[in-house]
Parts: structure tokens; C-alpha cells; sequence
């Protein structure tokens, strides 16, 4: 017994300790100022907004609360930026770059205990998103020495062609909560190495991150306006977003976040025909054929379902069970479901953090009242958990099976830890079901028939296919968006540093 007794105080010590280095720590990288032409800075208005820590309601500190007069002088830092940034030679804007990275990666305790703090997740997730952030850096500071044209013999002797990229100017980027950094980090990156300077607003929920890799920029000695984060509140975003959109000196917009907003800034960005790169809503089919290998279906579903307790633009949304296998894979995983642990991110042993926010508990809790209405059988979970005070919003993972295709999980994006399971017959019926949507950014299947993973790979009207895999994303797969999931792709050989480059065609007389 005391045994036993030693070594749940020496958990709960150990469990406080990493807690306590992970706060102690952080406060080195948190900024309360907005972060322009390599300045900190209030905003013009001197207002100021809360940022809460989801997990208990409390506040963090408050961030400069912008507006469209502070966008357009960030804009202006940004393009008088450009003309030096430009003028380096790429394997210059690596070295800042691989500066960069590396000081992330040095720092990478006290970026992850900021984000669990505005975002929620849980640390080690924290910590494994900086190190995905980090790899973007490194990743576009190589491709950025390997940007080439062609050379081709012109349509008559006297005539030769060529070909240059060259960066498009400044660009504005706006960012989603849910990855703080490496959604940053995979714009910035890629135009930053291009040669472009950009001007980022991140989410109201989560600018800290934003700012802390702001600081580190700075002591990487990336220029003053090359990198700048203006920061506002939602009630703001839409007047920063406008001028972001529309100043004739952005030469590309590039947003990551709901098809809906992204339709918004898609229209304001055609005023003044802005080159765009949009990352935006999911709606990820998950197909389990019969002769799947149930437990990697099961392990896989886990790892890509409740990372960032659901809320990824690629989680799974709709899970499609073949009718033999079934009841099988759905008992599998209701017993791992049943064995994880919702609370504080600075818990040690946390799998799932908090929702971001009331309204995305109101919609999970939505969704799953209309799941119950349409007969919908929940097999695990359907609750949500009073962790602490009690002032988060944590939801305990939930499987719900028997749903059809008029239900709001098929229609919606859930964006949170509810596993939506449709049972299907034939190939044919299930790449039907999974195509009935106007979005298409990944989708994932299992099974051990060889031609029928090349068949649904090919019929799957989605831009990223995990096949017999359930993690798609890294800084060497392209990265991107079908129909309604957006436009352009980001990360991989050469796509992703193309949106950042024009194309010009030189026609060289000899004669
Ligand atoms: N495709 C991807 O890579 C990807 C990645 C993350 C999130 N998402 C999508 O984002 C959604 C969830 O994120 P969210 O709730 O933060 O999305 P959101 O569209 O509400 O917000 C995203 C960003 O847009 C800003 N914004 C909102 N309205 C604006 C406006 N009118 N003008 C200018 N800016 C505005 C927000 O302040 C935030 O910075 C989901 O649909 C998810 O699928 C997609
Ligand atoms: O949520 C959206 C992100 O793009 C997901 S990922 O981290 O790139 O897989």
C-alpha cells in the first residue's frame, strides 16, 4: 500500500512540477503588444482585448485590439520591407530563416506552454505543433534556393524565351485558432523565402503564439517589416480583414478558416484581382471496408479524430462502416474512447483539451441532439465534463452509429470529439455517400484490396487521401483543397512557395 501510495504523490508531484516549469517558463515569450515593422505596438486606438485560457475561463493577459488604421500602416511597413527582402539573394533569406527555425525549436517548451494556454490542447500536442511549425520554416528556406525557369528555344532562331519567379510583394494572411503556429508558420514561411513580406492577423482566440514567434523573428534578425502581426478582436476582424483584402499594395491573400469567411475575404480580394491561397472547411470521409485491418482502422480513426480534440479541418467527419465490419470496429473503438482522459492540457496524461469556446460546445451538443432525434444510438460518451471550476468547455468523446445522410453530422462539420458512423454496402454506394458533400479536403480508407484502394483513391473528390493512413498532413505533402475546401496548396516540392511567386515570360531577340 505505501508503495502504491509513494508513487501516485510521485505522479502528482511530477505532474505539478511540469506544470509549474511549463507556466514559470513562458512568460519570457508573452507579448501584450501588437508586433509591426520589428516594433511592439499599441493599437492607434489604444484599445485592447482579453484572451482567456479555455480551459478555465481566466485571463491571460490583453492584446492590442486594431483596426483598419493599423492594418494599412503594417501594410505600408510591409511593402517598404519588401524592396530590401526581395533584394536578397534566397540562400540570404535561408540563413534568416534556418535562424528562425532554429530558435523555435530552442524555445519550443515555452511556445508550446503558450499555446496550451490560449488554445487548450494538450502539451505534448503543444509541443509536437512547434516542431511542425518549425519544419515549414526549414522546409521553404530550402525551397527557396531551388526556385527555377525554364530556358526554351523561341518560335524562330533570332528568338530565345525565359522564364522568372519572381515574389509577388506583400501579402496578407489571416489564421485560424487551432494550430496558433504551424498555420502561420506555413504561409509565412513560404512567402517569407519567396521573397515576399507579409502582414498576419491570427485569431482572436490565439495571438499569443503569433506574437512569441514574432519575438523570435526578431532575435533571428529577420529584418524590420518583413514580419508583422496585427492584432484585433472578432468584433474587429472583419474591418482589419477588409483592408487586408483590398489595399491595392497586398498582392496575395492567404487565409486559412471556414469556407464561409473564406467566400467573404474571396469576394473583397477580387476588388483588386489579389493572387489567394485558401485553406478552408473539411468534411473527411472515413471509409472502413470489410477486409480492413480493423485494429489499424481503429488506432487510426483515434490518432486523426481527437487530435486537438477534433478540432482539425482534416479530423474525420463522416465514418463509413461496410456492414460486416461494423459492429466489430465500433466495439474496438468504444473500448479505446472509453479509456481516454478529457482535462487541462497541462495535465500530464491529457488526450483531450477544451473546446475553444461555449459555441463550439453548443454545436457539438446540437449536433448530437439531432443525431439522438433521427435515431442515432450514442455508444459512448454524449456528455459534457466539468473539469476544474468548471468554467471550460470540455466534451467527453462520443460515438454515435445509425445515422443517414439527412443528418446534421453528415451535412456539417462537427469540429469536435463526436465520431459520426454511417453503415454502407458496396464500394459503389460508399464513394457516393462520401462525395454527396460541396467540400473536399482529405479523406482516408481502409482496406487490404489493392485495386480497390487505387479505385477510391482516384474517385474520392477530395484533395488529400490517407489510404490505409490517417495522418496526411507534413511540410512535404502538398497541402490542399478541393470544390469548396479552397484554392491553391500549401507545403510540398514547389507547390506551396508557387503561390507566392509570379510568372514572367522574357522573349530575348538575338539578332
Ligand atoms: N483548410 C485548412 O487548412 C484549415 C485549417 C484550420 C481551420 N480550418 C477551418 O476553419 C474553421 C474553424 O476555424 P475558425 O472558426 O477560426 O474559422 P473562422 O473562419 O471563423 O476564422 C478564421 C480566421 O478568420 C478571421 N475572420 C473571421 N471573420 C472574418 C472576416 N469577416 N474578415 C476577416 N477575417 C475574419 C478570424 O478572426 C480568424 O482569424 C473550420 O471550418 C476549419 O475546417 C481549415
Ligand atoms: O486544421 C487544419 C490543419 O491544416 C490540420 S494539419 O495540422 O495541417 O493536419
Amino acid at each position: 500500500m505505501h508503495l502504491l501510495l509513494s508513487s501516485q504523490i510521485a505522479r502528482t508531484l511530477l505532474s505539478l512540477s511540469s506544470r509549474a516549469m511549463s507556466l514559470s517558463s513562458y512568460k519570457s515569450l508573452l507579448r501584450e503588444k501588437a508586433f509591426v515593422n520589428g516594433q511592439w505596438v499599441n493599437a492607434a486606438n489604444g484599445e485592447s482585448f482579453p484572451v482567456y485560457n479555455p480551459a478555465n475561463g481566466e485571463l491571460v493577459c490583453k492584446v492590442p485590439d486594431m483596426g483598419a488604421a493599423d492594418a494599412t500602416a503594417a501594410i505600408a511597413h510591409a511593402q517598404v520591407a519588401f524592396e530590401a527582402w526581395r533584394g536578397k539573394t534566397p540562400s540570404q533569406r535561408a540563413a534568416l530563416l534556418h535562424s528562425w527555425e532554429r530558435l523555435i525549436q530552442d524555445r519550443c517548451e515555452d511556445l508550446a506552454a503558450l499555446m496550451t494556454l490560449e488554445n487548450g490542447k494538450p502539451l505534448a500536442e503543444s509541443r509536437g505543433e512547434v516542431a511542425y511549425g518549425a519544419s515549414f520554416i526549414r522546409w521553404f528556406a530550402e525551397e527557396g534556393i531551388r526556385v527555377t525557369g525554364q530556358t526554351l528555344q523561341g518560335p524562330t532562331p533570332d528568338k530565345r524565351i525565359f522564364t522568372l519567379k519572381q515574389p509577388q510583394g506583400v501579402c496578407g494572411m489571416i489564421t485560424p485558432w487551432n494550430f496558433p503556429a504551424a498555420m502561420i508558420t506555413r504561409k509565412a514561411g513560404a512567402a517569407l523565402a519567396a521573397g515576399c513580406t507579409v502582414v498576419i492577423k491570427p485569431a482572436e482566440d490565439t495571438p499569443l503564439t503569433a506574437l512569441a514567434l514574432c519575438q523570435l523573428a526578431a532575435d533571428a534578425l529577420l529584418p524590420p517589416g518583413a514580419l508583422n502581426v496585427v492584432t484585433c478582436s472578432r468584433s474587429r476582424a472583419a474591418e482589419v480583414g477588409r483592408v487586408l483584402t483590398t489595399d491595392p499594395a497586398v498582392k496575395h491573400v492567404s487565409f486559412t478558416g471556414s469556407t464561409d469567411t473564406g467566400k467573404l475575404l474571396l469576394a473583397q480580394a477580387s476588388s483588386t484581382v489579389k493572387r489567394v491561397t485558401m485553406e478552408l472547411g473539411g468534411n473527411a470521409p472515413f471509409i472502413v471496408f470489410d477486409s480492413a485491418d480493423v485494429d489499424k482502422a481503429v488506432a487510426g480513426l483515434i490518432q486523426a479524430k481527437f487530435r486537438n480534440t477534433g478540432q482539425t479541418c482534416v479530423c474525420p467527419n463522416r465514418i463509413f462502416l461496410q456492414r460486416r465490419v461494423s459492429q466489430k470496429f465500433l466495439a474496438k473503438l468504444c473500448e479505446r474512447v472509453a479509456e481516454m482522459k478529457v482535462g487541462d492540457g497541462f495535465e500530464a496524461g491529457t488526450q483531450l483539451g477544451p473546446l475553444i469556446n461555449a459555441a463550439a460546445e453548443s454545436k457539438l451538443e446540437r449536433l448530437l441532439a439531432d443525431a439522438k432525434q433521427r435515431g442515432g444510438r450514442v455508444l459512448a460518451g454524449g456528455q459534457s465534463v466539468k473539469v476544474g471550476s468548471g468554467a471550460g468547455h470540455f466534451f467527453q468523446p462520443t460515438v454515435v452509429s445509425g445515422l443517414g445522410r439527412d443528418s446534421a453530422c453528415f451535412r456539417e462539420e462537427i469540429f469536435g470529439p463526436l465520431v459520426a458512423a454511417f453503415e454502407f454496402d458496396s464500394e459503389a454506394d460508399v464513394v457516393e455517400l462520401a462525395n454527396d458533400c460541396r467540400v473536399g479536403l482529405a479523406g482516408y480508407f481502409y482496406s487490404a484490396d489493392v485495386g480497390q484502394c487505387w479505385r477510391v483513391a482516384e474517385q474520392l473528390n477530395v484533395g488529400m487521401v490517407g489510404v490505409n493512413e490517417s495522418m496526411v498532413s507534413s511540410c512535404i505533402a502538398p497541402f490542399g483543397g478541393w470544390n469548396e475546401s479552397g484554392l491553391g496548396s500549401e507545403s510540398g516540392v514547389g507547390y506551396g512557395i508557387e503561390e507566392y511567386l509570379n510568372l514572367k515570360t522574357v522573349v530575348l531577340n538575338l539578332a
